[in-house]
């Protein structure tokens, strides 16, 4: 039987995800599912997405490529979820829970549901009846960019059924995709979603002028920070060192490419949050992270001053400056 594997989302990372599972040579159907008409038009003509990685050769048939989301979900057994978080409950609002019935559902997506402050797994449980076992997550320190240029890239899959997560993993891994699995779901989601926030953390002190010693004194505390909250979330035993955690904290601070850390820089130099998001064509989840995980975390009480710090410039419109030299009497 052919593997029939569905991607919901147009941006970067979907388009990263179609190049890697068309450049993995196990027999599968790829469908895709975009909302903007025109990229699709233009995909179908030439065989690129004109908006995100337009340099990635898009080599799935044309009738397989559509913004009738009934259609792809219908024809898919695994579907993978990669529309920005923010958008998420608009865009599968039509579905019914009985048309996921059986289906694998894997998010790709690093971001919380803004409308419920809930994780993409726990989301998919409770409004649409997905059982756990049937959830996987995608996460792990990858940029969209660099598996366009086939850097190599590691990926963790994570779901409370290991044998599913394996099985899945094979439709990824490719000559520059290396795949670990991992039973930690909750922890993978919470961490990857964290990491967003310090890594526009990590943006605006980079805007202010901090350098590169500070730097290295803030990721070590957000690592402390992501570990006891995910401890709190969810205590199971974890090494927070693994590429899915620290991993993925470390490239979305450090990378060129990371969305959040340059959103987070333009708020350091001046920009409002408005004229920060006009200005980046794409998505910077942290911005919303920020919002839900500190009304999350008031549950929970661990103390995360990076998290505060964020939170009151985004939010409170506390000044930049000020809110970062008060941040920096709590690191050590
Ligand atoms: N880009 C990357 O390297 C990686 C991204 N991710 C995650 O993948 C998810 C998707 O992000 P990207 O592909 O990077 O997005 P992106 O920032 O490249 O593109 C933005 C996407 O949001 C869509 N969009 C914008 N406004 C919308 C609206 N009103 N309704 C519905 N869709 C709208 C756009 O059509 C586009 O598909 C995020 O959760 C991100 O954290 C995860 C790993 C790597
Ligand atoms: O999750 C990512 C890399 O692992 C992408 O991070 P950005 O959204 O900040 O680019």
């Amino acid at each position: 039987m052919t593997n029939k594997i569905a991607v919901i989302g147009g941006g970067s990372w979907a388009t990263a995800i179609i190049k890697m599972l068309s450049d993995n040579t196990s027999p599968k159907e790829i469908f895709w599912w975009m909302r903007d008409t025109e990229a699709i038009s233009y995909i179908k003509n030439f065989k690129h997405n004109p908006k995100y990685l337009s340099a990635v050769e898009i080599s799935i048939p044309s009738s397989n490529v559509s913004a009738d989301l009934n259609f792809i979900v219908d024809h898919a057994d695994y579907i993978i979820l990669n529309v920005p978080a923010a958008f998420l409950r608009s865009t599968l609002s039509d579905l019914k829970p009985e048309q996921l019935k059986g289906k694998k559902i894997i998010s790709a997506i690093k971001g919380m549901v803004p409308e419920y402050n809930q994780i993409i797994a726990t989301f998919l449980n409770e409004n649409f009846d997905v059982p756990y076992h049937n959830i996987l997550v995608i996460s792990g320190p990858c940029h969209a960019e660099e598996v366009a240029l086939e850097k190599l890239s590691y990926l963790t899959i994570a779901g409370t059924d290991k044998k599913l997560a394996a099985v899945f993993s094979d439709f990824l891994s490719n000559r520059y995709i290396k795949t670990i699995t991992s039973d930690d779901i909750f922890g993978t989601e919470y961490a990857a979603v964290l990491k967003n926030i310090y890594a526009v953390a990590s943006g605006i002190c980079h805007g202010l002028g901090y350098g590169d010693n500070f730097q290295a004194v803030l990721i070590s505390n957000a690592i402390r920070e992501i570990k006891d909250f995910v401890d709190a979330v969810h205590p199971i035993e974890r090494d927070i060192k693994e590429s899915a955690y620290l991993g993925d904290l470390l490239v979305t601070a450090y990378s060129q490419f990371s969305r959040n850390r340059t959103f987070g820089n333009m708020i350091g130099k001046g920009y409002t949050v408005k004229s920060a998001q006009l200005e980046m064509n794409m998505i910077a989840e942290g911005y919303y992270a920020t919002h839900s995980m500190y009304q999350i975390n008031k549950n929970f009480g661990v103390n995360m001053p990076i998290l505060s710090a964020v939170y009151s410039i985004l939010y409170e419109k506390e000044i930049p400056q000020q809110s970062i030299k008060l941040l920096t009497e709590k690191l050590s």
